[in-house]
């Protein structure tokens, strides 16, 4: 990546701002050291032949991050939900050691990505080994949860050898009042969407850092893309209102490549998501898409775990959802 002084020498010295367009280099050389975080830019750009994206949507995609906005949406309906990480992680692990209790012998077990899931694997290893459940077979959705699977004892099978899926498990990046979510911050989503979608009962565990008043205010929709569509699919994705950004290894050069060998861009909607089912049919319609991370009517329950105070507690959206709205008519 070049230097942080490079990068805003470059910004300085082309004038960008103020110009109604910009290449995409230079979006990246505005954003990069802020949400865009684009490497190689200059190989991106060249590959890409100079994607045109509007400078409103630059400045969009450096708006705040996740926190903030998140926090500012839900002041309009409750007390702001701050929480440190390792309070995090307990609720996490409140959620998921509370949801596996829906595990019952025999059962075939969809396995989720990300932390929250892992937690959830690794609870349900416990009950095997305890012997408090039998025959319990689990089909994972990444690398990730097969390797924790075959680490705490669950047993997987490939989701072709079985004809159904009793109840899957699995974790959100933000989830609204109607249980639509977002999903993929693992970049696992396409997998996930077929393990949920088809199971007898998909049931998110989040916690309540990740119910937000409309989807898309703070975290990106991500979107599986075929290496030999990305341009056309980015373009395609700017047409559609959204600021795409190319997904960066975190300890690797260069992008992101999923399990299925893909691209991830994560779609910004500055505004927020309007008609989530209908953006969600909208990006898989684009040529070249895989699978975007908009989950619409695939959750049948959502397990959130709250604070307050010292109490720990796990409850349903909709009760997290009706105690939000009375906090807020008390407050005011
Ligand atoms: O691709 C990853 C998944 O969709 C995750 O389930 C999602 O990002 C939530 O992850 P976490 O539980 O780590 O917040």
């Amino acid at each position: 990546m070049a230097p942080a002084g490079l990068l805003e020498h470059a910004v300085a010295s082309t004038g960008i701002v103020g110009s109604s367009q910009m290449s995409f280099q230079g979006l990246a050389r505005l954003g990069a050291r802020k949400h865009l975080n684009l490497i190689s830019l200059q190989k991106w750009d060249q590959q890409l032949g100079g994607l045109k994206i509007s400078l409103h949507a630059a400045a969009a995609a450096t708006a705040p991050g996740r926190k903030n906005l998140t926090l500012g949406a839900l002041a309009a309906t409750a007390p702001a939900p701050e929480l440190d990480a390792s309070t995090q992680d307990n609720l996490k692990r409140a959620v998921a050691r509370k949801a596996v209790e829906l595990v019952k012998s025999g059962m075939i077990v969809g396995l989720g990505t990300g932390s929250t899931a892992s937690m959830a694997i690794e609870e349900l290893g416990k009950l095997i080994s305890q012997n408090k459940v039998k025959d319990v077979v689990g089909v994972a959705t990444s690398y990730q949860s097969r390797v924790l699977a075959r680490q705490f004892g669950v047993k997987t099978v490939d989701l072709n050898d079985v004809n159904h899926i009793d109840v899957a498990f699995d974790g959100a990046d933000e989830v609204d009042a109607s249980m639509n979510l977002i999903k993929g911050g693992g970049a696992a989503h396409t997998m996930e969407k077929v393990v949920d979608s088809i199971a007898k009962q998909c049931v998110i565990l989040i916690d309540q850092t990740k119910v937000v008043p409309e989807l898309g205010l703070t975290f990106p929709v991500p979107v599986e893309v075929l290496q030999f569509a990305l341009s056309p699919v980015l373009r395609a994705l700017v047409g559609l209102g959204g600021v795409p950004e190319i997904r960066n290894a975190l300890r690797k050069d260069g992008p992101v490549i999923t399990d299925l060998g893909n691209m991830v861009v994560d779609v910004r909607f500055p505004e927020g998501i309007k008609n989530p089912a209908e953006l969600e049919n909208k990006i898989n319609m684009i040529p070249g898409v895989i699978e975007n991370g908009l989950f619409i009517n695939i959750a049948h329950k959502v397990l959130v775990a709250t604070k307050d105070g010292d109490e720990t507690a796990i409850v349903e959206l909709a009760d997290f959802v009706a105690s939000l709205k009375s906090a807020k008519e008390v407050s005011t």
